[in-house]
């Protein structure tokens, strides 16, 4: 069997980590085969929860689970982990915006980038899932200079999660069915989450999701803004945050990233832009992105429709806003960045 990876979980006394942690140590994303020791990392309140956490993870008798170490110092947290899962920060409750945690969470990631940098592997994957995740993973990514950019990302498979499951009921087909649904842009309610380029499979033959649904004021419309505003419902209605769908989004981002995607098949990650498809350079949005090698590389060539053009801008602009903002709010050696 091969030697054990050690993977980070922060904001590990929480309520998205309750769930990840379980599938982690189950082998669901680094596989069946591949031993771990998991970081739990979160802040000095939260220890004897983390305590509480431990036991339970012993209990599991998990197989591939080699050691759990629980710490409240980010320097053991990150100390030579593969993969990190940055969860931990504060949650947005009803009514708030997830920009509005801006000022609360980004500092949470400068001194993560800060621990990252010193001391975890120089390859290590950076999945950002705590809000607002863009602007965070931007941050803590800026403060890791001696890992490479392309290692910093944030977590919008929520979103592609949430679309596709919507395009499946739409066509009375499973999940599984469907493919390369798009979210472009912010994790917030100014993403685009964009049917036109996808596919499903019926009766072995594949079809546009598009010419399918045959329903431009639905896709333009109703499904756009239930999946901008599904976080909002789910806080609306759980008076508390997506917690199982967010674990198991982290899961299919971190397990598509070690291990590839299908030939054919895309999925959205924030990642640095390059300025593909007119969106602002130096900030974290999400494309669609093919794997390989533990290597991402954003899909090219795709058409985008006048009115896909204008979401992209706007939530570009929204991008450019909460970086602007968070440099001032770190007030740190902005002009660097
Ligand atoms: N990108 C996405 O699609 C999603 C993002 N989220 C975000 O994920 C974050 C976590 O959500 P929940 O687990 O529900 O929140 P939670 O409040 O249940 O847990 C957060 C945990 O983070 C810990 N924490 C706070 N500061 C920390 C630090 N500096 N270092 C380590 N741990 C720290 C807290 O003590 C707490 O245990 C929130 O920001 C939430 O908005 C949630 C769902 C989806
Ligand atoms: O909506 C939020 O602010 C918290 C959870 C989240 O990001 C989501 O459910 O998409």
């Amino acid at each position: 069997m091969a030697e054990p990876i050690r993977i980070v979980v922060t904001g590990a006394a929480g309520q998205i980590a309750y769930s990840l942690l379980y599938m982690i140590a189950r082998g669901e994303v680094f596989g069946i085969d591949q031993p771990l020791i998991l970081h739990l990392l979160d802040i000095p309140p939260m220890a004897g929860v983390l305590e509480g956490v431990v036991m339970e993870l012993n209990d599991c008798a998990l197989p591939l689970l080699r050691e759990v170490i629980p710490t409240t110092d980010p320097n053991m947290g990150f100390k030579d982990v593969s993969a990190a899962f940055l969860v931990g920060a504060m949650p947005r409750k009803e009514g708030m915006e997830r920009k509005d945690l801006l000022s609360a969470n980004v500092k949470i990631f400068k001194v993560q980038g800060q621990a990252l940098d010193k001391v975890a592997k120089k390859d290590v994957k950076v999945l950002v899932v705590g809000n607002p995740a863009n602007t965070n993973a931007f941050v803590c990514a800026n403060y890791a200079p001696s890992i490479p950019r392309e290692n910093f990302s944030a977590m919008t498979r929520l979103d592609q999660n949430r679309a596709t499951a919507q395009i499946a009921l739409k066509l009375g087909v499973s999940v599984s069915n469907v493919s390369n649904i798009i979210i472009w842009g912010n994790h917030s309610s100014t993403q685009y989450p964009d049917a036109d380029h996808g596919k499903f499979f019926i009766e072995e033959t594949q079809k546009s999701v598009s010419r399918a649904i045959n329903d431009e004021s639905y896709l333009r419309g109703a499904f756009v803004e239930t999946v901008q505003k599904r976080g909002a419902s789910v806080i609306a209605a759980r008076k508390m945050s997506s917690a199982m769908s967010a674990a198991k989004a982290a899961c299919d981002h971190m397990h598509d990233w070690w291990n590839g995607t299908a030939p054919g098949q895309f999925v959205s990650m924030g990642v640095f832009s390059d300025g593909s498809y007119n969106s602002p350079k130096n900030v974290i949005f999400s494309f669609p992105v093919e794997i390989n090698n533990k290597k991402w590389k954003i899909v090219e060539g795709l058409t985008l429709n006048d009115f896909a053009k204008s979401k992209l801008k706007l939530t570009g602009e929204e991008l450019q806003e909460e970086r602007n903002e968070a440099l001032s709010v770190l007030d740190a050696s902005a002009s660097n960045l």
